[in-house]
């Protein structure tokens, strides 16, 4: 049976997509690179192009081994898991971390963990003092989880983790007895950025989430990479999870494709698209949450009492997909989105000064587009319905 999808254009190019750099769509050469890929059962290690894209990636992190995941979800659940013993134990993250926010409790779960959820105190990024302050020894106080692992994002909100502080919490971690964790789900959105190496983040964590189906462009996966033991260890969790794959080879090109290329490239034109965002919204007085280090642009909905609702309407209006507070760049975004999302941003600003937002209750970040109601306070079903 056949299913003709009559799918619009712009469900089908991301170039107008804005929601995510998840959103990116598999290019001819990666798709015609999968046709030559190798066909052997991942799961007893003897897909050539799988073994190929974790032995690529591991070296360019410094890491001894690497574990090809379908998900940063499954890559940071199993990386998480596989750094903690015996319970009670926590783990202590930023308040905004992906592991804590939108891996559905898998923390709590999967892992028994108890997480301790941090603000950082300038307002960005936790630095060693928020975390001394934060955590919980394992001092022998039997009312405690004492904390494990510490898992940092970078970038985290689209900001770049300046290695500096990254040296002075890997240096607290082995005098404590922590292990560290990175969720790369951008990470090398921080090595465009900063020039620093993948590998010179890669010496200061046990493990690292590297993920190459955002800004990198692949379809589907992530490269769990650290030393054989833990990469081992993972290896058995990700099986438990139903995260094992078969013939995997031929998404390991499609991803592979990505690495060979000339991605710092791809990732720098990305950031520019939202730097002039970010200098838009300057220009104009649109309030922004955090920096726009790289290629996210997250505007302060609470600040501008803006509503997410209206503000993805006004992007429909101008046919730029948007989810909610946060503008996302990826490297097939046109050159010709950016203006357009300029307008749709300055009209649900303008609106907002007459027709004022109180966001009650957590500020949703991700939103879906076809949910909750429209200006009218209608139902929305239906993308294509929307009536702006
Ligand atoms: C910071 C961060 N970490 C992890 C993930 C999880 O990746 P996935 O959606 O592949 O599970 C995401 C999602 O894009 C993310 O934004
Ligand atoms: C939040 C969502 O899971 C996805 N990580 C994204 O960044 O769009």
């Amino acid at each position: 049976m056949s299913i003709e999808m009559e799918l619009p254009s712009e469900y089908i190019s991301a170039s107008n997509d804005l929601r995510s750099d998840t959103f990116t769509t598999p290019t001819e050469a990666m798709i015609k690179a999968a046709l030559s890929a190798s066909v052997g059962d991942a799961v007893y290690g003897e897909d050539v192009d799988t073994a190929r894209l974790e032995q690529t990636v591991a070296k360019l992190a410094g890491k001894e081994a690497g574990l090809f995941c379908v998900s940063g979800t499954l890559s940071n659940q199993i990386a998480l898991r596989t750094h903690l013993y015996q319970p009670p134990y926590s783990i202590l993250c930023d308040y905004r971390a992906h592991v804590y926010t939108h891996e559905a409790a898998g923390l709590a779960i999967l892992s028994q963990a108890m997480v301790v959820p941090v603000i950082p105190s300038n307002g960005n990024y936790m630095t060693l003092e928020d975390i001394k302050a934060h955590y919980v020894p394992d001092d022998g106080d039997i009312h405690g989880a004492p904390t494990k692992v510490l898992s940092l994002e970078n970038t985290l909100h689209g900001i770049v983790y300046p290695l500096e502080e990254l040296v002075r919490i890997k240096a607290w971690c082995m005098e404590n007895g922590m292990k560290l964790h990175c969720d790369g789900a951008r990470i090398w959105n921080a090595v465009a950025e900063s020039n620093v190496p993948l590998k010179q983040f890669g010496e200061l964590f046990d493990s690292i989430s590297i993920c190459l189906s955002k800004s990198m462009g692949a379809p589907i996966g992530s490269i769990l990479v650290g030393n054989t033991k833990f990469i081992k260890k993972a290896n058995h969790l990700r099986k438990q999870q139903g995260g094992g794959i078969r013939q995997s080879g031929m998404i390991a090109r499609m991803a592979l494709c990505n690495v060979d290329d000339d991605w710092k490239s791809k990732l720098l034109y990305s950031h520019s698209l939202a730097h002039k965002l970010a200098d838009f919204c300057k220009q104009h007085g649109i309030p922004l949450e955090s920096p726009a280090d790289t290629n996210f642009v997250f505007i302060d909905l609470r600040a501008a009492k803006m509503n997410p609702d209206v503000l993805v309407k006004k992007g429909l209006k101008y046919n730029v997909r948007l989810m909610g507070g946060r503008v996302s760049f990826h490297y097939q975004v046109s050159e010709d989105t950016l203006e357009r999302v300029k307008k749709a941003l300055l009209e649900s600003f303008e609106y907002a000064k007459e027709h004022p937002f109180d966001q009650n209750g957590p500020t949703q970040i991700y939103r879906s587009e076809s949910t909750e109601v429209d200006i009218e306070g209608n139902a929305i079903h239906d993308i294509k319905g929307y009536k702006y």
